[in-house]
């Protein structure tokens, strides 16, 4: 069986990507020209390289058009229910690292945690006559969290496709989750982190897609084992 192994084509975790299979042994080549979808290992005929971005790769783990995949936890977590049924985060790769946080308005002074934001969320309607408003484009792990894990129910999701540090001020939602490495945006937009508002500490990772026929099969054992030695 060939194995398929899907790694980032742009972005920020392209090099990091291709190194880290460098150093497991798998020395990655694009099969045509440079700007080619498809790859392949050198010297090996019974792995190859599809070149998506990393929203895509979580995509194709999910419907297990990839065997293997290189992306970010925080776009498999979201991108997925049940993501650790589905999935094996086989390694964590040490870079990519971003968290995925609550973050409020720095002058709310008198919310610092989820459960004060939870007392906030249920005065909303009486104050101001309407939900309170989160901007994310993470849907999932804000209910998870925000439902889940806190309890609270009172809020309205309004879609962020960018920006989403720039809501709060231009109005368009009260407080944000959106992920964070510098703190650098979330500083210049006058906002702060909620004490446990940590939803992901996410980085880089192996991902495998769950499918029977890997059970037995030499290659997978062998990616993951030498993708860890290379760590
Ligand atoms: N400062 C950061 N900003 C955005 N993403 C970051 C940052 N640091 C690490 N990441 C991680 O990088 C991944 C997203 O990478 P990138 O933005 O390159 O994807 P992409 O190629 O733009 O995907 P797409 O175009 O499909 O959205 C996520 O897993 C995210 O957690
Ligand atoms: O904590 P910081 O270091 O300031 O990084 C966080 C910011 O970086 C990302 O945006 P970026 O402009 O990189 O682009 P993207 O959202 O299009 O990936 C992310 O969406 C945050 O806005």
């Amino acid at each position: 069986m060939t194995i398929t192994i899907g790694l980032p084509s742009k972005g920020r975790m392209k090099e990091d990507s291709s190194a880290v299979l460098a150093r497991a042994g798998f020395t990655v080549t694009a099969v045509g020209n440079d700007r080619s979808y498809r790859g392949r290992v050198e010297g090996r005929d019974d792995i190859e390289i599809a070149f998506l971005s990393a929203s895509e790769i979580s995509r194709e783990i999910a419907n297990g058009t990839v065997d293997f995949g290189v992306t970010g936890e925080d776009l498999v977590r979201e991108g997925l229910a049940e993501a650790d049924a589905r999935v094996e985060f086989c390694a964590r790769l040490g870079f990519g690292h971003a968290d995925v946080v609550v973050a409020v308005p720095e002058i709310w002074l008198d919310v610092d945690t989820m459960a004060d934001l939870g007392d906030v969320a249920a005065d909303f309607r009486a104050r101001h006559g309407r939900r309170l408003t989160i901007a994310t484009k993470y849907w999932r792990l804000t209910q998870q969290f925000f439902s889940g894990n806190h309890g609270i129910q009172l809020y309205r999701i309004v879609e962020s496709l960018g920006a989403t540090e720039g809501a709060p001020a231009s109005g368009s939602a009260d407080i944000i989750v959106d992920i964070t490495s510098t703190g650098s945006t979330l500083t210049a937009n006058h906002l702060k982190i909620l004490s446990d508002g940590v939803i992901l500490k996410s980085e880089a990772c192996l991902v495998r897609a769950r499918k029977a026929e890997h059970a037995g099969d030499p290659v997978v054992a062998e990616i993951i084992q030498a993708v860890r030695g290379a760590l």
